[in-house]
């Protein structure tokens, strides 16, 4: 089992040092491809499946690299192990080490080997394919109609009730994959604890046909449990009868016994396992509200789509190994260059929540400052992620990619093929020669002499050159998939997964426990039951203190 040892160990990491400090000011992309015409085709890779419409390519030539800074950095893979610990994730070993749990949510992608997939003996890897036929039946019940609500009406609103990685998850996906929804149910997701998340939705909902479904692992989540019983409040105002909920409620969890104290059917649950991290749940019985929306079969789509991307993880080289090569050069960036975030650019509309759905993701599962065997670190962990789709991004925030003082690492992606081809394609052709445009001016930017020449005679205006001038050398990985299927998504997701995996093993750290949410929820436990009371109010520091006492004295 990986060890947690301090990443600054490796032979290869002190060799990374040293790369960096002898020729980073030599890594220019604009001298790199002058000198190698071929770079592009060294330095690209093609993940292929059976289906022409589920392909990825990977161009991560212009990062800042040459062959000697890649081996060095194929090397620390194999230093920290990163094979051993991918298989060990694989063979259910628990390398969740502070939870002592196995990490399996790419066996919710393959069935047990009973069924020709993976040889797992951990609790509840043979039932995965129960879920998944209660599902069918379930999701297929409410997209015929044939599912009833209290007063014989067919469901056409759905509302998930969840938050972060029962939320997140879903609701990415169901927008990403929009155009295989038949539309005919309308879908909503509440998750803050805000009241007026599930005010404004239920607002639009009609108690006789909205269906709830309550997404918690724990099914102890204070916002969910909280919005669930308002929502079962709102329905029962109207409803009555709380034999009706069986007809309006039905729960995700690992939890038997918190749904059924809450008053929800055994039999209207859809189980899952504590071998599968919060936000790597979608492919679970979270996924259940992605599963109506755009009807069963898509989302076992989704799932083989993961699958192909984790035999791709477990089997390809490393250097041909997309996860791992996205890993390296982020960590060559994080923790050499010591760039602070990574932008996620998707040029597809509907990935506009990609970015966010992977804040959660890495950031939950990296944020860390310990290895696995306790040590502090003494080097950088997880980036910053953030991003937003283009083009809209380029009208925001690019300005300071371009010309601000940050570095700031880059995944550009987008379909060759779009699902929208309106305008005969025009609107198409714009989006992509934008996402080819941005990558090359980030790399080659603009020269003086350039601007210079461009600006004729107003180029006597010294600070108009500078403000006009281009660095260039930032870099950028571009990510082209053939068709934003549900396949697709499903490889794309788990390539930022196994991303993240690998990241997480080179930096010794646990990517699979998130104890640095708790604190926050057990302070808040305590300061909810001071709230009525000024005299309530102790054993906090003078801010937080007249914070409460503020809001005591103004409420109304
Ligand atoms: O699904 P639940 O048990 O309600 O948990 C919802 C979320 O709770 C916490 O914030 C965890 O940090 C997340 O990883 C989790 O996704």
């Amino acid at each position: 089992m990986a060890t947690g040892q301090l990443a600054t160990q490796y032979k290869a990491w002190k060799q990374l040092e040293q790369l960096h400090a002898s020729k980073a000011s030599k890594l220019v992309l604009k001298d790199l491809f002058a000198a190698d015409p071929e770079r592009f085709n060294k330095l690209s890779v093609e993940f292929k499946t059976a289906k022409p419409d589920v392909s990825i390519l990977l161009d991560y030539s212009k990062n800042l690299v040459d062959e000697e800074v890649l081996s060095s950095l194929f090397a620390l893979a194999r230093e920290a192990e990163v094979e051993k610990f991918r298989d060990e994730m694989f063979a259910g070993q628990h390398i969740n080490t502070s939870e002592d749990r196995s990490v399996l949510h790419i066996a919710l992608r393959n069935p047990p080997v009973s069924q020709g997939g993976y040889d797992i003996k951990e609790e509840g890897v043979n039932e995965v394919q129960g879920v998944l036929n209660h599902m069918k039946e379930f999701s297929e019940s409410i997209r015929s109609g044939a599912w009833k609500g209290y007063t014989g009406k067919a469901i056409d609103t759905v509302v998930n009730i969840g938050i972060g990685g029962s939320d997140l998850g879903p609701v990415m996906v169901t927008e990403a994959l929009k155009h295989y929804s038949d539309r005919k149910l309308t879908l909503h997701f509440v998750s803050n604890i805000d009241g007026t998340d599930m005010a404004e939705t239920v607002r639009v909902c009609n108690p006789e046909t909205t269906l709830f479904i309550v997404a918690s692992k724990t099914f102890t989540t204070q916002e969910t449990i909280t919005n669930a019983e308002s929502a079962k409040a709102w329905f029962l105002e109207t409803a009555k009868d709380p034999a009706h909920v069986a007809k309006h409620f039905v729960a995700l969890s690992t939890n038997t016994e918190g749904v059924t104290a809450f008053g929800i059917a055994e039999a209207n649950m859809f189980q899952f396992w504590d071998w599968v991290g919060g936000r790597y749940s979608l492919w679970s019985a979270i996924g259940l509200s992605i599963a109506i929306s755009i009807g069963f079969d898509n989302f076992q789509e989704l799932l083989n789509g993961a699958h192909e991307m984790d035999q791709h993880f477990k089997t390809a080289k490393l250097e041909e190994n997309l996860p791992v090569i996205l890993a390296l050069v982020g960590v060559w960036y994080n923790d050499f260059y010591g760039a602070q975030t990574q932008a996620l650019l998707p040029y597809d509309q509907y990935l506009h929540k990609f970015a966010d759905y992977f804040q959660q993701g890495d950031m939950e599962s990296n944020g860390k400052t310990v290895t696995k065997d306790g040590s502090r670190v003494d080097y950088q962990t997880g980036p910053i992620i953030w991003g937003q789709s283009g083009t809209n991004g380029q009208h925001a925030f690019y300005q300071l990619i371009h010309q601000g003082t940050k570095l700031i690492p880059c995944d550009f992606l987008a379909p060759v093929q779009t699902l929208n081809p309106i305008a005969n394609g025009k609107h198409h052709e714009i989006l992509l020669s934008n996402f080819f445009a941005q990558p090359e001016a980030l790399a080659f930017g603009k020269t003086e002499a350039e601007v210079v020449k461009e600006l004729g005679a107003q180029s006597s205006n010294a600070a108009l050159v500078k403000s006009k001038i281009f660095e260039g050398n930032k870099p950028t990985n571009s990510i082209m998939f053939q068709k934003l299927t549900p396949g697709t998504l499903g490889a794309l997701i788990a390539l930022y997964e196994h991303k993240i995996h690998v990241q997480g093993a080179i930096w010794g750290i646990n990517s699979y426990d998130q104890m640095g949410v708790e604190l926050g929820k057990v302070l808040a436990k305590a300061i909810l039951k001071q709230l009525p009371s000024p005299a309530d109010v102790t054993g906090h520091d003078s801010s937080t203190t007249g914070l409460i006492h503020f809001y005591q004295k103004h409420r109304a």
